[in-house]
Parts: structure tokens; C-alpha cells; sequence
């Protein structure tokens, strides 16, 4: 056989067959994340047809769309008046004590955003592939695993078989070179490469990210580049295990240990691209030229460097890329030219399974250090899950939020999509390091500019979008 992607020899390892001539395969699914959101109907057809789960180990429930993220984790704040939504929550445990499946229930300490909870639990290792009813699910290549968003029917298929039927995708490497400089993230990398390529740009691949500055990432920021890989249409965002990833998964509750974690370790580092594998796209970027990003539009793809202006759409050629420009110019209220640099904001939001882990919140709080959030802002963090926010409270990263004027939540994926009570009005403006700027998102007539963790903290303390350096640079002795 041909060298191959490193994608490419995940998929040959769980191929169980190839499905006649269509071009498909029956694919072994390692394991699966359930949420409230996406999986009641899943196992109200599943009981309907008296079906089992086929592997009940396989799959983690994790309750995080649409719980509350009251200030206290108890059963009484955090009760859901919405009856629909409770019954979410309650189905979720439902399901789980009758399939055998374990629930990360709200009141649970491990609580949080899913695709947070299950690289801080290991339940995804290196090689594996994943597959989840949401999008994200595209998060795990960060493992050097493959992950993926499905559908209520197959979480069906998925949950009774332990398999999907898949289409092999083609390959993109994206190598990213270079160094970034300070203030910048994995954030603006991601926002960057979409906004070059466009929201659907990487439609009907899988992207490697390679290069100097990914081996120089953190795992954190890699989980944050594979999460967003969706956002440019990509069915999957990978990176090689090496031993930042090692360092990393060591010790997390659900890893091999001993022996065991050697021999894992071993066959890990046999996990990559082969030298001569054909990729059919091929993207290079510099992340030394890069600059803080921001989106003006309501497509994450709608973004510029913070020292740039609204585009015009009289200069776009293509008609459609054009009408969707002045759709969003506005819906957001902006005019062609206007600087986004100064631009008021009402609210600032930090939060979300791209940008609400450790790591963001220590770059958020060291903008924030010595600093107060503009009177005219709310501003928000919510950790990416209970587990993260008891690990920053014990840095005291809860008190330098809450001394600038954040308000310091429970976790849960809250005002980045609004099915909690957390949500914007209409005509609000948010700084927010979510991951989606579509129209409505964070709440009906909300207007949501995309940027990293601490691009919101700098935006928060000026009550304007402005650029994080200029209150880095102050510090410098
Ligand atoms: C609710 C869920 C299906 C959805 C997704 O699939 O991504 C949500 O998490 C999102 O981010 O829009
Ligand atoms: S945090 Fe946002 S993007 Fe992530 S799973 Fe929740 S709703 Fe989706």
C-alpha cells in the first residue's frame, strides 16, 4: 500500500468492510459522547425497536447545552424552570441507568462542556475515533484521534452497533510555521486559516495541521484549532501525538498507567503522516506575521486582523460572497470602512469548548490583572467545566475575574449558544471567544465578534474592541 495520512491509517484500523462499490465503509467507532440536546431521540428509537447497547463502556453522557450556570452548583440555583429543557436533563439520566451508560449529570463535580470533559478524563487516547451527536466532536484530533459530528440516526446506528456507515474524506494538510507572537493564540491562528479559506473551504476533507508552531502548541491551543476545523467545513482536524500530548494525557483518570501507559506510549509515537503520503490540498501559513483577529460578519470566515476596516462588499466579485457580505454588515450594523479597533461592545463573554480551558482563562487573567471592565459591559466567564474551574480558583484566577468585574459562573456551554438563561438581547454587541457568529446565536438580534480569550479580557476593560498588545506591552518593566 502507498505511504499514508496519518487520517488515512486511523480510518484502514477501524475499516470493519467496504460497503459494495458506494464507496463507503462500515466504520468501528471507539467511543462516543452523549449530550441531553442531541440524544433522546436517539434512544427513543432505540427502545422503540427493543434494541441493546451493544457496549455500554464505550459511551459518556455529559449534561451541558442547556443547564443553568447560576454562580452555585446546587440542586436548588441551578434548577431549570423550563420544563422542555429539564426534561432534557432528566431524560439524559433516564436513558443512561437503562442502557448502563454513565451520566455526568449536572450536579456532577466533573460537570462541563462535553468535548472539555472527556480530554480532561482521557476518555479519548491517541488513534481512537470518536464520533458524537455535535459538530465539535471534531475537537479530539487534538488526541491524534479522529473525531466527528453525527446525527440522531446514528447515534442510533452508533449506539446499538458500536459502528457508522462512513465516507472516506480527502486529506488537507495545513502546515503552520513560525512563531507567534505575544498576546496571540491557537485563536487567531484558527481565525485566520478560516477567514483564508473560507467557511467552507476545507469541505469534504480532513486537515492535518502540521508545522513548527503546532509542535510548539500546547495541547490546549491544538484542542482549540481542531475545534474550530469545523467551522471551515472539515470533517476532522488531527494532529500527530507527541509528547507534549503524552505529557498531557499522563495521569488523567481514564489513561492506561504502568506498564501499560509504556506500551501505549510506544505504539502512540508510530502515529503519523508517512514520509511521501499525498495530500490533496496543501495550506502554508506563517504565524509570525500574524495579528490579533476579530470577526465583523456572522460567519466565522468574516474576520480580519484588528488593525483592519469592514470590508466593502461592492469589491467582492462573486455575487453570492457578496450579498451574504451586506446581509451581515446589516444584521451587525457596521459600514463598509468602519475600523473595527474602538468598536463599543456591551457585553464580553469567556467561554465555550474552543477557548475555555486553563489555558484561556490565565491568558484572560493576566490582560485583566490590575485592571476594571468598562461600566457600560457585562462580562462573563464561564470555564469550560468544574473541573477547570476548581483548578483556576486554586491558581486564583476567580478572584482576578471577579476584582476586574466578571462575573465568575458554572460551567456549561451557556451564552455561546443561548439554550440556558444566559443569553443576549437584541442589538447587543459581544466580544466573545465562542466559536460560532451565525446570526441570533447568542441570543435573538445579538451581534457576536469572534476573537481569543484574551482579546475579550482587552475588550471588556476598554468597552471596545481594541487590540490585547497595546495592554500587554504596558506591563512590560
Ligand atoms: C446543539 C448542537 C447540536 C450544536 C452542534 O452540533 O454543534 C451545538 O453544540 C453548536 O455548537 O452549535
Ligand atoms: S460550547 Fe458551544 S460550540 Fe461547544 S458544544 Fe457547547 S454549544 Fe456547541
Amino acid at each position: 500500500m502507498s505511504a499514508r495520512t496519518l487520517y488515512q491509517h486511523i480510518v484502514d484500523a477501524h475499516t470493519v468492510r467496504h460497503i459494495g462499490n458506494s464507496g463507503q465503509i462500515l466504520l468501528y467507532i471507539d467511543r462516543q459522547v452523549l449530550n441531553e440536546y442531541t440524544s433522546p431521540q436517539a434512544f427513543a428509537a432505540l427502545r422503540a425497536q427493543d434494541r441493546p447497547v451493544w457496549r455500554p463502556e464505550a459511551h459518556l453522557a455529559v449534561v451541558d447545552h442547556v443547564n443553568a450556570t447560576t454562580p452555585l452548583r446546587t440542586a436548588v440555583t441551578m434548577r431549570i424552570v423550563d420544563e422542555a429543557r429539564a426534561r432534557q436533563v432528566s431524560l439524559l439520566a433516564e436513558n443512561c441507568k437503562r442502557y448502563g451508560i454513565e451520566c455526568i449529570d449536572m450536579l456532577d463535580p466533573r460537570q462541563g462542556i462535553e468535548h472539555v470533559v472527556v480530554s480532561e478524563q482521557g476518555f479519548v487516547l491517541p488513534g481512537m475515533v470518536i464520533a458524537a451527536g455535535d459538530s465539535h466532536t471534531t475537537s479530539h484530533g487534538a488526541m491524534g484521534a479522529l473525531g466527528f459530528g453525527i446525527g440522531s440516526s446514528e447515534i442510533e446506528h452508533l449506539l446499538a452497533t458500536q459502528t457508522l456507515v462512513y465516507r472516506p474524506q480527502k486529506n488537507m494538510r495545513v502546515t503552520v510555521r513560525g512563531r507567534l507572537a505575544q498576546g496571540l493564540s491557537a485563536k487567531d491562528v484558527v481565525l485566520a486559516l478560516i477567514a483564508r479559506i473560507g467557511a467552507d473551504g476545507a469541505q469534504g476533507h480532513v486537515i492535518e495541521f502540521q508545522g513548527s508552531a503546532i509542535e510548539q502548541m500546547d495541547v490546549e491551543g491544538r484542542l482549540t484549532l481542531c475545534n474550530m476545523a469545523v467551522e471551515a467545513a472539515a470533517r476532522g482536524g488531527i494532529v500527530a501525538p507527541d509528547d507534549r500530548l503524552f505529557n498531557y494525557l499522563h495521569g488523567k483518570p481514564r489513561v492506561p498507567t504502568d506498564a501499560q501507559w509504556d506500551l501505549s506510549v510506544a505504539r502512540w509515537r508510530e502515529l503519523r503522516s508517512q514520509p511521501g503520503a499525498v495530500f490533496d490540498q496543501e495550506v502554508e501559513f506563517d504565524a509570525s506575521n500574524l495579528l490579533p483577529r476579530v470577526t465583523w460578519g456572522t460567519s466565522p470566515d468574516q474576520g480580519v486582523a484588528i488593525d483592519g476596516v469592514v470590508p466593502d462588499p461592492q469589491h467582492e466579485a462573486n455575487l453570492t460572497r457578496r450579498s451574504s457580505m451586506e446581509r451581515a454588515l446589516k444584521y451587525m450594523a457596521l459600514e463598509p470602512g468602519q475600523r473595527l479597533d474602538g468598536l463599543p461592545i456591551s457585553h464580553a463573554f469567556i467561554g465555550s469548548c474552543t477557548n475555555s480551558r486553563m489555558d484561556d482563562l490565565r491568558a484572560a487573567a493576566e490582560v485583566l490583572r490590575g485592571h476594571r471592565v468598562a461600566p457600560h459591559v457585562r462580562a462573563l466567564v464561564v470555564p469550560g467545566s468544574s473541573t477547570v474551574r476548581a483548578q483556576a480558583e486554586a491558581e486564583g484566577l476567580d478572584r482576578i475575574f471577579k476584582t476586574a468585574g466578571f462575573e465568575w459562573r458554572q460551567s456549561g456551554c451557556s451564552m455561546c449558544v443561548a439554550m440556558n438563561d444566559d443569553h443576549l438581547s437584541p442589538g447587543d454587541r459581544c466580544a466573545s471567544s465562542t466559536n460560532r457568529n451565525f446570526e441570533s446565536r447568542q441570543g435573538p438580534g445579538a451581534r457576536t465578534h469572534l476573537m481569543s480569550p484574551a482579546m475579550v479580557a482587552a475588550a471588556a476593560i476598554k468597552g471596545a474592541l481594541t487590540d490585547v498588545r497595546k495592554l500587554l506591552t504596558k506591563r512590560v518593566p
